[in-house]
């Protein structure tokens, strides 16, 4: 069974009962124990028709190939991938553009804390290269604690080009990087807007940085030189929440 066909963790299941339920193909709850938040979702499962089994920890913790399940486990269909036309698409619809660029996250820890951060601050889509970087897998959906069932996550073939394609259609992008000059804080986050955030070793991508409108950092006081991705996107993403609710 491929990781990605399986999503587990209270919060994540329950997300895809709420989002998408048709994906379910089959559900695992801990057997033996009355457990007051897993029990809704067994029930509302029934309801769509999924076949529920009561198991074992041990059973469960092979499913998901974690001991993180909370007690529930899912067998789905892959979720639809998501390209550049569904970018369109979600662009059509929107007078302010509020995305997120990942140029190459690799750690599925990093990807589900950034969904979840965009989903707080109600991001409409994150972009991401489809080479070099994780997709939704069991960890990322189960970090994302549900996000990863409500975010578009747009798969796109050449990042730099999408790039210049959403400018095109009015979006400005502000790239992260902790060298900058100009501070974060310094920056105009209102308007259509995206946000790129570099990968956790290599940072922004030659190219991808030099599509940016402009680049700009988060001071850092202290001695360390840079902060976890999904961190610098939680304060850069909130910076623009703050902005444009002003
Ligand atoms: C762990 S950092 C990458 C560090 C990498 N060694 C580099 O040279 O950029 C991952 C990403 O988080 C964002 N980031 C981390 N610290 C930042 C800061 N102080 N200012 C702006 N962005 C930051 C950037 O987008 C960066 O590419």
């Amino acid at each position: 069974m491929k990781k990605q066909d399986i999503i587990f963790g209270i919060h994540a299941v329950e997300a895809l009962l709420r989002n998408a339920p048709e994906r379910i193909i089959e559900l695992w709850a801990l057997q033996g124990r009355e457990d007051e938040r897993v029990l809704p979702l067994i029930n509302s499962a029934t309801q769509f028709g999924v076949s529920v089994q009561r198991s074992s920890r041990k059973v469960l913790d092979d499913k998901s190939a974690s001991s993180q399940h909370q007690g529930i486990v899912a067998r789905v269909k892959p979720a639809k991938i998501l390209t550049e036309n569904d970018l369109d698409v979600l662009l059509e619809k929107t007078d302010q553009a509020f995305l997120l660029i990942l140029d190459g996250v690799t750690d599925p820890h990093n990807l589900g804390a950034c969904l979840r951060n965009a989903d707080a601050a109600g991001v409409q889509g994150i972009i991401v290269p489809k080479d070099n970087s994780v997709g939704l897998t069991a960890t990322v959906s189960k970090v994302a604690c549900g996000a990863a069932e409500t975010i578009p996550l747009f798969q796109v073939t050449n990042l730099a080009r999408t790039m210049r394609h959403i400018q095109q259609k009015g979006v400005w992008i502000i790239g992260a990087a902790g060298e900058a000059d100009c501070e974060l804080y310094q920056a105009d986050l209102k308007g259509s807007l995206a946000i790129a955030m570099g990968a956790e070793d290599k940072g922004l991508r030659r190219l991808t940085r030099e599509s940016c409108d402009s680049i700009v950092s988060i001071p850092m006081a202290g001695s360390v030189s840079s902060l976890n991705v999904s961190v610098a996107t939680g304060i850069c993403l909130f910076e623009a929440v703050r902005q444009r609710k002003a």
